[in-house]
């Protein structure tokens, strides 16, 4: 019998077909001991399988490039590290095999990382996934991974690893469905990255019976499982009209009165811009350089940022470019920046406040960013995460200065006292750049890489609308510019709504341009306006969608 199920669509899209589970059984390894002229035989296969799996991680992020080479070579990491192969033979050499010796060494890292906060959630997954690849290694076992099939399917998972995801085969995996993670999780980021549709945080989602066929709706969020004929051809002709809306638009974003709204890309580096110029992105909206810092202990020279920042800018000439100075700290810690205990990370040194106690990273940053430029006709602008108030704004604002950086500077809104005093904070910077990813965690106090608060990471809360629109209406009384380049800019009829607020542009995943551009081309400005106050003057996120998607169909 068809039933539907809801959960956070992630990735747009319609896939129907039938669900395959990915195998990623825990695999436990048996207790029994080995005497001690076993030993050393045992030390060369734990060596060799954590080696072997490492080297595995590195060629599929070779492979996959971009933000999934950075997480995957991160996962390389982890297997390699020397504190865990110590603590791997110093097992073994009391009596473990390999395989326990892994296992158990895995475990007390797990248990140690989850206690550090809640904050490395997604790194947990990680390495659970590096634990599953050595122990299958080490037992001859196959690898957990997408299944074998040579017939299309929905990828069925409670969570999926950096290492899977980024290998999808695309003509296969139709599409992909998880029990766990949220719209900003690995999971997410990379599905928009291929261009899969996805939904995440779907309860039930493991329990969906092997070979049972769904209509997974990445727009919405629905999953219909065993869809009638009738729901079947309705959800294809959904898909096949936002086809045909897509081949239709193109060029710069605007309504359809003309009111422009420019359509940038967010990206992890130069691997990503094939795709945003792919998509027609403007120009860059979101330069997320920590995927640059991520694979190292110590912060990559002067020369090699020169390097990347330049491949990035050359590829805009005339466009325009908004680099994100490193947000390091909770969900993305850095072991040469980050404080190694902090009892609440997301409230603590991260983003601006550990580059500010680190002033030697953040002027190398700045410097790096200034000589990228030199001699490029391309619009810069530079701006520093996890802004708080206006003594902040003004110490990036004078770090620029000092580094000689000819760039337009600015400001990210992502906790609610800057959206609160940001005519203020304008008095130091040039443009505000909303994170609704983060604005949305600390306005709710729910920490977003928690799958089971995942309902307050919604973008459509009316009080997270509010803080958009008080943010928008500073910048506009400024005459300065305020764009959005959290996750909220990816969703269509959100993206009319953020319009109809007062955004000055908007920055995305690049496979979700062609939907916001060809959305936003069906309706006026006046239509986002109505459709903005509608979903403002509603009680709950959903009500919220409701009711601009009814001022927007019904006009
Ligand atoms: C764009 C944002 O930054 P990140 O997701 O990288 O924290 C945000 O917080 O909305
Ligand atoms: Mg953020």
């Amino acid at each position: 019998m068809e039933t539907t199920l809801r959960g956070v669509g992630v990735s747009h899209g319609v896939a129907i077909g039938e669900v395959r589970h990915m195998s990623t059984a825990e695999l436990e390894p048996s207790t029994a001991r080995i005497a001690p002229q076993d030993v050393p035989r045992e030390r060369k296969r734990a060596r060799r399988a954590m080696e072997a799996v490492a080297a595995d991680l590195v060629a599929r992020g070779n492979l996959a490039g971009g933000e999934a080479q950075a997480v995957l070579e991160a996962q390389a990491m982890m297997a390699r590290d020397p504190e865990l192969s110590a603590d791997v033979e110093r097992r073994i050499a009391v009596g473990s095999t390999a395989e326990r010796a892994v296992y158990d060494s895995l475990h007390a890292y797990r248990a140690l990382l989850a206690g550090a906060g809640e904050y490395l959630a997604g790194r947990v997954a990680d390495l659970d996934d590096v634990r599953n690849r050595i122990v299958a290694r080490l037992l001859g076992m196959p690898m957990p991974g997408v299944p074998n099939s040579d017939k299309p399917f929905v990828l069925v998972a409670r969570d999926l690893a950096p290492a899977d995801t980024a290998l999808l085969d695309t003509s296969l995996v139709l599409g992909f469905v998880t029990e766990e993670g949220g719209p900003t999780s690995h999971s997410a980021i990379l599905a928009r990255a291929l261009g899969v549709p996805a939904v995440v945080a779907l309860e039930g989602a493991v329990d969906l019976a092997e070979g049972t066929v769904v209509a997974v709706d990445g727009s919405t969020g629905e999953v219909v499982v065993a869809p009638s004929p009738e729901q079947r051809e309705r959800l294809a002709g959904i898909a096949r009209e936002r086809k045909a809306m897509l081949a239709t638009a193109t060029g710069p974003g605007a309504t359809s009165d003309g009111h422009r709204m420019p359509l940038l890309a967010n990206i992890g580096g130069p691997a990503d811009v094939a795709a945003a110029l792919d998509a027609g992105a403007e120009g860059v909206g979101l330069f997320r350089t920590e995927f640059l810092f991520l694979d190292g202990r110590k912060a990559p020279s002067e020369k090699k940022q020169v390097e990347t920042y330049r491949q990035v800018l050359e590829a805009f000439p005339e466009g325009r470019v908004v680099v994100r100075v490193l947000d390091a700290g909770a969900d993305k810690p850095l072991e040469f920046l980050s404080p190694s205990e902090e009892p609440n990370p997301a409230l603590g040194v991260r983003g601006l406040r550990a580059l500010l106690d680190h002033p030697d990273v953040l002027r190398t940053q700045l410097r790096a960013l200034a000589r990228a430029a030199e001699g490029l006709p391309v619009y810069l602008e530079v701006m520093a995460p996890m802004v708080a108030d206006r003594a902040d704004a003004r110490a990036f604002a004078d770090a620029c200065r000092e580094a000689g950086l000819r760039a337009e500077v600015g400001v990210m809104v992502e906790v609610p006292s800057a959206a609160l005093r940001a005519r203020s904070l304008l008095q130091e910077v040039e443009f505000l750049s909303l994170g609704t990813n983060d604005l949305a965690q600390y306005a709710f106090a729910a920490d977003r890489q928690v799958g089971a608060l995942s309902r307050y990471q919604d973008p459509w809360q009316p009080a997270l609308l509010d803080l958009v629109a008080m943010a928008a209406e500073a910048a506009g009384a400024e005459g300065k510019s305020c764009g959005v380049c959290g996750e909220a800019a990816s969703d269509p009829l959100l993206a009319c709504v953020l319009t109809g607020l007062g955004v000055t542009s908007l920055s995305m995943g690049a496979t979700a341009i062609p939907y916001v551009r060809a959305t936003l081309a069906k309706h006026t400005l006046a239509q986002c306006e109505r459709a903005a106050a509608a979903a403002r003057a509603s009680e709950s996120g959903d009500r919220a969608r409701a009711a601009a998607r009814s001022v927007l169909s019904g006009e």
